[in-house]
């Protein structure tokens, strides 16, 4: 999959020098401060597969940008030339045989560069990072579905990622026959991944662990109904985007007065 729909690598290229429903109050910023108008913030898309969150990243990114704001679009496994490097190989199938915690440590370490490189930089500078895919997905497919000892995660966790957890997570979730079939008529002709090669028994348990992770951090992580058709689920999901961050909440310059 690493090759089959990437962004264009210019968003991963080095910054020249930061379950409840829909709804909620802010918090305090995964990037080390209270999100307040005029900084930027850290929104992670999660779910399983082909439930929208790369369609849904770009347009949340675009919309940000459509106000004047800077705003990052990545991804994880990747997000940085290195992290991209790793992202190859665990797509691949190649640290399979390694094992669910070596896959875990592969991960972290692509993270911990993805961090470093692309996204403290971002908050940093006040951007906006929208981040497709990031720690919930280890937890979920590496802890949930694939065994990985939890305070083993934890602890990769605390090392990798430290303060800089999102301030925001959306959780698409859809039936799982449909987002396979999404992402299968995406692939066309394309050979699944790694993951996407999983039997239909474990997307129905990432759906299942997505849904629970959430609901242990419902300030952070809102579910979003992702059945619906593209415009309106990035309607929904800048509402919610718009009432977490003041600085979504300016008019936007290219609107009509
Ligand atoms: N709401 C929608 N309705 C119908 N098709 C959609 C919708 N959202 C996205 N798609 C299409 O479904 C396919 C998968 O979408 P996308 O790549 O955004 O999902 P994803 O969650 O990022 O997938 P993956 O986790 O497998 O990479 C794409 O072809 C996309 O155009
Ligand atoms: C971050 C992360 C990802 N994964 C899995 C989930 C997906 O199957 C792939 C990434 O592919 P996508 O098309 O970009 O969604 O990697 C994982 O198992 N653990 C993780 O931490």
């Amino acid at each position: 999959m690493g090759a089959r729909r990437d962004p264009d690598p210019a968003e991963f290229r080095p910054p020249a020098r930061r379950g409840g429903r829909a709804g909620g109050p802010g918090r305090t910023a995964g990037g080390g401060g209270a999100v307040t108008a005029g900084q930027g913030g850290f929104i992670t898309l999660e779910g399983g597969e082909g439930t929208g969150k790369s369609t849904q990243a770009r347009r949340l990114v675009d919309r940000i940008r459509g106000l004047g704001l800077d705003a990052v679009a990545t991804r994880e496994p990747g997000g940085s030339p290195r992290a991209e490097l790793i992202r190859d190989a665990l797509l691949s199938g190649a640290v399979k045989p390694l094992g669910p915690v070596a896959e875990a440590m592969m991960f972290a370490a692509a993270r911990i560069d993805h961090l470093d490189v692309t996204i403290r930089p971002a908050l940093a500078r006040g951007a906006f990072v929208v981040c497709d895919r990031f720690a919930d997905s280890t937890r979920v497919y590496q802890g949930a579905l694939e065994g990985v000892d939890a305070g083993l995660l934890a602890g990769l966790e605390r090392v990798a990622v430290g303060p800089t957890m999102p301030d925001l997570t959306l959780v698409l979730d859809l039936d799982v026959a449909i987002g396979l079939a999404r992402a299968r008529a995406r692939r066309g002709a394309g050979a699944a991944d790694r993951f996407e090669r999983e039997a239909d028994g474990f997307h129905e348990g990432l759906r299942r662990a997505f849904l629970e992770n959430a609901e242990r951090e419902p300030e952070r992580c809102l579910v979003v109904d992702a059945s619906g058709d593209a415009d309106a689920i990035a309607e929904t999901l800048w509402l919610i985007a718009r009432a977490r961050f003041p600085a979504l909440r300016r008019p936007n310059p290219g609107a009509r007065p």
